[in-house]
C-alpha cells in the first residue's frame, strides 16, 4: 500500500523567505527551505560527522542557533544535492570558516596584549568578539515540525543515497531525486515552466527555444534541424579554426611568463564564445583577439542580464516592478542585450554562414505550424540559446578540469606523457610540437577520462533538470500526483555514494571500467526489493526518427547485454532533452586542455587559496562557476 507523499512532507509551512542569488538555492530558499531547516541540518550533520569518526569542532555547541551566510548557501546546495557526503563537506567548510575567523580575533587579542594593552582584552570582550566573528548574526528558531522534517531529510539522504526528498516550492510539491534508477523515467516528462522564465532574454518578443520550450512539434522540428550541425563531420570542418584560436591562448600564456598567473576561466570564456560564434556564423567574434580582457564583449552585456533573470527565475513577474532599483537596473541590462541580439540577428541573416554551420541549419528551419521559415523572434530565441547554453558552461568545465590537473601532480604527469606519445608535447628537444589535429582527439584516452571525472566531480549543471509530472507516478512506494515538480540534481547523482565507489575522490581510471557510465547491475538491482517505479512507460526516446547528434552517448539501450541499466553519468543530461551541443562542448574542452598542457606545466596560483579556497569560491549560478576565476601559473615546457 503506497503512502501518500502528502503526509510525508519534510518541510513545515514556509516561514522564511530569504532572497538568495544562487539559482538552485534561490529557488528553494526563496520559497521552500525554511531557514530553520538548515539550522537543524547543522545539528544533524554533527551526528553524521561523528558517525564518520571525524574530529568534533571546538565550536560545535554553538552552531545550533546561528551561522553565517556562506554556510547557509553551502548547506542549501547540499540539501538540494540531497547527499550526505555533500552535506558533510559543506559542514567541514563551515568549521574551517569558523576557525579562520576566530583565529583572526585571537591574533588581534594577542597583538593587543603584546602591545601592552592587555586591559582591553577582558575574557568577556574576547568571548564577545569571538562570537561576533563566528556568526554574522541571523537569529533562527526551529519549530518541532522542522526538526522532524530534517530528521527525515537526513535519514533519507543517508539511507537511500538521497532519493527521494520531498520539498515544497511555493506550495507546489517538489521532489528531489538523485538515484539514477528512480530518475530515469523523469527524463521523459516535460520540462517545468521555470525554464520559460528565461524567455524574455532573447528579444522584445519572447519565444520558446530549444532549451526553454516544452517538447512539442516545434521543438522536435528545431532539434531535428540543428542536430546535424553538431555531428562529427560538420564539427571537423571548423576544427582547424578552433585550434587557431588556441594558438592565441598559447601566445597569451607564454607572454605572461611563469611568474604572472593566467586566469584560465576568463581565457576559456573568450575561446568558448568564439567557438560558438564560429559554429553559428562561420566566423569568430574576435574575443580571443583580446585575452587580457576579463570577459568577451558580448558576455559583458549578457552576463548581468542573465544574472538578473536567473535570480528571478522562480518569480519572473517581479521583473515588472521597475520601481525597485534592482529591477530598474535589470530592465536597462536587458535593453542593452536586446539591442545586441538585434545586431547579431541581422548578422546571421546577412553573413551567409557555411553550409556545415549551425547558422545555416538555423536559417533552413521551418516552423511546422506555418510551414514557413522561422520568424525573427523564433530565430533570435534559438540563436541566443546556443550562446547562453554553451559559452559559460564550456568555460567552467575547462576551468574545473584544469583545476584538477593543476592540483594532482600524478594526473598532470600522465596527461603529459600521453601528449608526448602523440608528439604533441613541447619539450626543449621538440620546441615546435605538431598542432593538435582532429585525429589526435581519439588518441588521448587518459585525458578523456580526466575530463569525464572532472565533469562528474564538478558537475557544471549542478541543479540538473526540473520536470513536471503529467501523470501519477509511484516512486519507492510514494504516490506523486500529476503537477508535481521533480528535480534531478546532476551534482547529487554524480556524488551519490549509493551508486559510485568513493564518489568524492578524483579517480580518472574509474572510466576505464566497462560500462562505467551505468549503475553497476548489483547495486541498481539490489538497492530496493520493491518495484521502485510504477505507472510509467518503459524508458524510450520520444524522438522517433530524429537524427540526434547525441544519440550514442545518451542511448537508452545501456551497455551491451544489460538494456535496462540506469545511466549514472549525466553531465549533459539524459534522454530526449539532453544537451544537443555536447559534441561541440567536448571537442572545445579537449582541444583547450590538450593544447595548454602541451605547452605549459600548470600550477594553481597561491592567490586561489589552495583547494579549500577554490571549493569555497564555487558558486551555483544555474551552473557551477569558479567565482574568483581560476588563476594558474603556466611554465613553458620549452625550458
Ligand atoms: C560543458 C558544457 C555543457 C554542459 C555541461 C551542458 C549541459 C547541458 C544540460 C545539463 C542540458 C539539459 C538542461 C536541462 O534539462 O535543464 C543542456 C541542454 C542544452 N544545451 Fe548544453 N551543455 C554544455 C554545452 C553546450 C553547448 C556548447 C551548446 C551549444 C552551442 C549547448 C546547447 C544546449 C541546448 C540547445 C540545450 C537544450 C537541448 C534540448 O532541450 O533539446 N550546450 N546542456
Amino acid at each position: 500500500m503506497a503512502s501518500s507523499l502528502e503526509t510525508q512532507w519534510i518541510c513545515g509551512p514556509v516561514s522564511h523567505s530569504k532572497y538568495c542569488p544562487h539559482f538552485s538555492h534561490g529557488l528553494l530558499s526563496a520559497s521552500v527551505l525554511p531557514s530553520q531547516l538548515v539550522t537543524q541540518d547543522l545539528r544533524k550533520t554533527h551526528r553524521l560527522r561523528s558517525d564518520l569518526s571525524l574530529r568534533p569542532s571546538a565550536h560545535s555547541k554553538d552552531t545550533k542557533a546561528e551561522f553565517n551566510t556562506a554556510t547557509y548557501v553551502q548547506l542549501n546546495a547540499a540539501v538540494v544535492a540531497g547527499n550526505p557526503a555533500s552535506l558533510l563537506r559543506s559542514y567541514q567548510h563551515f568549521c574551517k570558516a569558523e576557525s579562520d575567523s576566530v583565529r583572526k580575533v585571537d591574533q588581534a587579542a594577542t597583538d593587543q596584549i603584546v602591545a601592552g594593552k592587555q586591559r582591553a582584552v577582558t575574557p568577556k570582550n574576547h568571548a564577545d568578539a569571538r562570537r561576533k566573528a563566528l556568526y554574522q548574526p541571523r537569529q533562527l528558531k526551529a519549530t518541532p515540525a522542522d526538526k522532524t522534517a530534517v530528521k527525515t531529510l537526513v535519514e533519507w539522504a543517508k539511507e537511500l543515497g538521497g532519493a527521494p526528498l520531498g520539498l515544497r516550492l511555493a506550495y507546489i510539491p517538489l521532489v528531489v531525486i538523485n538515484d539514477p534508477k528512480l530518475a530515469e523515467p523523469i527524463f521523459e516528462q516535460q520540462k517545468s515552466s521555470m525554464y520559460a522564465g528565461l524567455e524574455g532574454l532573447s528579444g522584445k518578443e519572447p519565444h520558446p527555444s530549444l532549451f526553454t520550450g516544452k517538447t512539442s512539434a516545434y521543438y522536435r522540428a528545431v532539434r531535428k534541424g540543428v542536430a546535424p550541425a553538431f555531428n562529427s563531420s560538420n564539427l571537423k570542418q571548423s576544427f582547424g579554426r578552433l585550434t587557431t584560436l588556441m594558438q592565441a591562448v598559447v601566445s597569451h600564456a607564454g607572454s605572461k611568463g611563469p611568474a604572472a598567473p593566467v586566469d584560465v576561466f576568463a581565457v576559456a570564456g573568450h575561446v568558448t564564445m568564439d567557438a560558438i560564434s564560429l559554429s553559428i556564423f562561420g566566423q569568430d567574434a574576435g574575443s580571443t583577439a583580446d585575452l587580457s580582457a576579463p570577459k568577451p564583449r558580448y558576455a559583458k552585456l549578457l552576463d548581468p542580464a542573465m544574472a538578473g533573470f536567473t535570480k528571478t527565475l522562480a518569480t519572473p513577474w517581479i521583473r515588472k516592478l521597475t520601481f525597485l532599483p534592482a529591477m530598474k537596473r535589470l530592465k536597462e541590462d536587458v535593453k542593452a542585450v536586446h539591442a545586441e541580439h538585434e545586431r547579431m540577428l541581422q548578422r546571421l541573416r546577412t553573413c551567409q554562414p557555411p553550409p556545415a554551420s549551425l547558422g545555416a541549419h538555423l536559417l533552413a528551419l521551418t516552423d511546422p505550424a506555418t510551414d514557413r521559415p522561422l520568424t525573427d523572434a523564433q530565430l533570435c530565441a534559438e540563436m541566443v540559446t546556443f550562446f547562453i547554453a554553451g559559452y559559460e558552461t564550456s568555460a567552467s568545465a575547462i576551468a574545473w578540469a584544469l583545476y584538477l590537473i593543476s592540483t594532482h601532480a600524478d594526473i598532470q604527469q600522465r596527461v603529459t606523457a600521453e601528449l608526448d606519445a602523440q608528439g604533441l608535447l613541447r619539450t626543449p628537444d621538440r620546441p615546435q610540437p605538431h598542432r593538435l589535429e582532429w585525429e589526435d582527439l581519439s588518441q588521448l584516452p587518459y585525458l578523456r577520462n580526466v575530463i569525464k571525472e572532472s565533469l562528474r566531480l564538478w558537475t557544471v549543471a549542478t541543479g540538473g533538470t526540473q520536470r513536471c509530472l503529467d501523470r501519477p507516478m509511484r516512486v519507492r512506494g510514494y504516490d506523486l500526483a500529476p503537477g508535481t515538480l521533480v528535480q534531478v540534481p546532476f551534482y547529487g547523482v554524480h556524488h551519490n555514494p549509493a551508486v559510485w565507489e568513493r564518489p568524492e575522490e578524483c579517480l580518472p581510471d574509474r572510466w576505464d571500467e566497462p560500462d562505467a557510465e551505468y549503475v553497476a547491475a548489483a547495486k541498481s538491482d539490489g538497492s530496493s526489493s520493491e518495484p521502485v517505479l510504477e505507472g510509467t512507460q518503459a524508458a524510450g526516446s520520444n524522438l522517433g526518427d530524429l537524427e540526434d547528434a547525441t544519440a550514442a552517448p545518451n542511448s537508452k539501450q545501456g551497455p551491451a547485454g544489460r538494456s535496462a541499466a540506469a545511466r549514472r553519468f549525466m553531465p549533459f543530461s539524459y534522454g530526449v532533452r539532453s544537451c544537443v551541443g555536447q559534441n561541440l562542448a567536448n571537442i572545445t574542452i579537449m582541444t583547450f586542455i590538450a593544447t595548454l598542457c602541451s605547452h605549459f606545466s600548470l600550477k594553481l596560483a597561491p592567490e586561489m587559496g589552495g583547494s579549500y579556497g577554490v571549493e569555497q569560491s564555487a558558486v551555483d549560478m544555474l551552473t557551477l562557476q569558479p567565482k574568483n576565476g581560476m588563476l594558474m601559473h603556466c611554465a613553458s615546457r620549452a625550458q
